[in-house]
């Protein structure tokens, strides 16, 4: 009989911790018995055949490093029906019986698809976003939200000393989690996100004018992408205070780098929940984190999830920004 096999492949945006839970599947897999192959760039990878054999020592020395060392791709071809077909019939040659898939929730709705064609696959919620519904954590955010902060910090220097305001943005894919934890951590006197609506003159330009008339001299706000046009919104702080505003767009900065412990430790601790199911024959199932332990739900039944914006915490932070 063919030896029993597995699969991992990374999905979507690349996060900080990814190649540790690649490193976990692997080693629960060999130990469990499994022949373990690593698909290359996502989906596409199962689609092409394109795959490598992984041993304990094809993991070495990934734990610390930022990206994915199996590539990653948003794969359009695997929406259509062809494209999983290819998949499937990948799947069938090389006796897999179960995915791993490190991703977010469009790799989830993948996931899906795939199990419901017969092939357990497993999620492990890897984003920097933080916006997976049914998990209070995804693998990525802790060091996404240090590296912004870390930027800011460096930012502040030059708002300190030229008496500026500086407008920050950060991802988070319509969501404001990463925003909201790193403008925290940075003390920024504005923190804006999509999920809350604001009004420039009352919730910026007023605040901003108030603390200045404390002794306050430079001005840290930071944006969640997809909340408004951020270079407009520095013109517009400049235009209505007088105070120079500058802008900055933090991009990839955010999502590369190694990982830190948290993420490494999450991703060690999803990798090997996942493993643990596919080798009780269980799919369809996405790995989460509640109330700090690993648990896992049906991938319908968590797509169907919303997950809340933490407003108490959002109104803290301005209540402390004064
Ligand atoms: N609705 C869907 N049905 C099937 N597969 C999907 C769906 N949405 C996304 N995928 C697959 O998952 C990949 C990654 O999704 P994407 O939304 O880009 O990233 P993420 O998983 O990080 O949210 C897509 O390129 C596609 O191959
Ligand atoms: O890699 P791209 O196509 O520039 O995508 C940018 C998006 O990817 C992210 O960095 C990560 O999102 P995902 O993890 O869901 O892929 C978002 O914050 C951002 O909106
Ligand atoms: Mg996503």
């Amino acid at each position: 009989m063919a030896e029993k096999t597995i699969a991992v492949l990374t999905s979507g945006g690349d996060a900080p911790g990814m190649n540790a839970a690649i490193r976990a599947v692997v080693r629960t897999g060999i130990v469990k018995g499994f022949r373990v192959l690593g698909f290359m760039r996502g989906y596409n990878g199962l689609i092409n055949g394109d795959y490598m054999e992984m041993n304990l020592r094809s993991v070495s020395d990934i734990i610390h490093r930022g990206g994915t060392m199996l590539y990653t791709a948003r794969s359009p071809e695997f929406k259509t029906e062809e494209g999983i077909q290819k998949a499937i019939e990948t799947c069938k040659e090389n006796n897999i019986q179960g995915v791993v898939v490190v991703g977010g929730d469009g790799s989830f709705r993948g996931a899906r698809d795939l199990s419901q064609r017969g092939i357990n696959c497993i999620g492990i919620p890897g984003t920097i976003d933080n916006d997976i519904a049914c998990s209070e954590y995804t693998i990525g955010f802790d060091t996404a939200v240090n590296t912004c902060m870390q930027a800011v910090d460096r930012i502040r220097d030059t708002a300190q000393s030229h008496d500026r305001c500086s407008v920050v943005e950060v991802m988070g894919n319509n969501t404001g989690h990463l925003a909201l934890h790193s403008g925290i951590g940075c003390g920024a006197t504005c923190i804006l996100v999509p999920e809350v609506p604001y009004d420039l003159k009352k919730d910026v330009v007023g605040r901003i004018l108030s603390y200045q008339g404390t002794g306050k001299k430079h001005f840290i706000i930071v944006v969640a992408e997809g909340t408004c046009n951020t270079n407009a919104l520095a013109i517009q702080i400049q235009a209505l205070t007088n105070i120079e505003t500058r802008e900055t767009v933090l991009g990839y900065i955010q999502r590369g780098g190694s990982p830190n412990a948290k993420d490494r430790v999450v991703a060690s601790q999803m990798g090997f929940r996942a493993v643990e199911l596919l080798a009780q024959n269980i799919g369809n199932r996405v790995i989460a984190m509640k109330d700090g332990k690993i648990l896992d739900y049906d991938i319908t039944e968590a797509l169907g999830m919303q997950k809340p914006f933490e407003m108490d915490l959002y109104n803290m932070a301005h209540d402390i920004s004064i």
